[in-house]
């Protein structure tokens, strides 16, 4: 499995375009029949990506549960976000079967045993995004269509900003230990996500980007305020933000992202906003 030990922010500053991309983005999310797993010590969350096509594939495939985290099975002491961004697949948690269609959301609880994902169609199968936190307790199991999303539309067509906030794993929604993730999806014409910018110092956050057509690119940003700094992003590559890191971005085009969040603050609006015009 891909470690990456946090990095610190005085460090940062001096770090080259390679060593940035080497610490904080996250590529090749989506191999045939594999899960491809990277461990961020940033809040000890996960980030994995799976593309099942002709298997059906376990949760952990390829990790050493005992060696990475030191539990007999990956949900033992973890809980996860899934999001469906390819074709239709299934996904089975301790024997319950779930249905994935394309932008559906499973939370599954700690103590799940067995998780195994499936394509309908080995020709469009089915591309699992995810993102696992620490946990310290059961909660429910729960499947989330976009329809019971919390709605947020923020932003404006003037700023190129006109975005829906979706809050699927969210308190609003459903209890977690710590994790909450979402779906920001922005209007043609609109290209830029979390403009103005902002920070939360007592929770970090992982950005996947998808639905960037064609050659397009996002330009993600992240740094401490005043020392920003750039990662160019593929379609459906993620992004480790810090906590001391803004994470925002402007694409060549439109797009949509999940976002993933991690730590004890669970309180959405707790954000240290700036103007645009204090950045550097
Ligand atoms: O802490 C919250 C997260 O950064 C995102 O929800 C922000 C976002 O999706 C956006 O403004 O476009
Ligand atoms: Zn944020």
């Amino acid at each position: 499995m891909d470690i990456r030990y946090s990095a610190n922010q005085r460090d940062v500053k001096r770090y080259t375009t390679e060593e940035l991309r080497d610490e904080f983005l996250i590529t090749g999310l989506y191999k045939a029949n594999e899960v491809v797993a990277v461990y961020s010590h940033v809040d000890r969350m996960v980030t994995l990506g799976c593309m099942p096509t002709t298997e059906k594939v376990s949760i952990d495939k390829g990790i050493d549960c005992w060696k990475n985290f030191g539990t007999h099975y990956f949900l033992e002491r973890r809980e996860i976000g899934i999001f469906n961004i390819g074709g239709e697949g299934t996904i089975t948690a301790d024997g319950q079967t779930f249905k994935m269609g394309y932008k559906d959301c499973l939370y599954i609880t700690k103590g799940t045993k067995e998780v195994y994902f499936e394509s309908t169609d080995a020709e469009k199968p089915a591309k699992f995004y995810m993102v696992s936190a620490p946990a310290h307790t059961s909660y429910t199991t729960t499947f989330i269509p976009i329809e019971k999303a919390a709605k947020r539309p923020c932003g404006e067509a003037e700023t190129s900003n006109k975005r829906t906030i979706n809050q699927f794993i969210h308190p609003d929604v459903l209890k977690t230990c710590q994790l909450s993730m979402g779906m920001t999806v922005l209007e043609p014409g609109s290209v830029w996500n979390t403009m103005p910018s902002h920070t939360h110092e007592r929770r970090m956050e992982i950005y996947m980007y998808f639905e960037v057509p064609g050659d397009n690119v996002v330009f993600h940003m992240m740094g401490e305020p005043t020392e920003t700094r750039h990662i160019i992003m593929k379609n459906e590559e993620a992004v480790i933000s810090p906590s001391w890191s803004i994470h925002s971005g402007a694409g060549t085009s439109n797009y949509t992202f999940i976002w993933a969040m991690g730590g004890e603050n669970m309180e959405f609006d707790d954000m240290d906003t700036m103007k645009p015009n204090e950045m550097k």
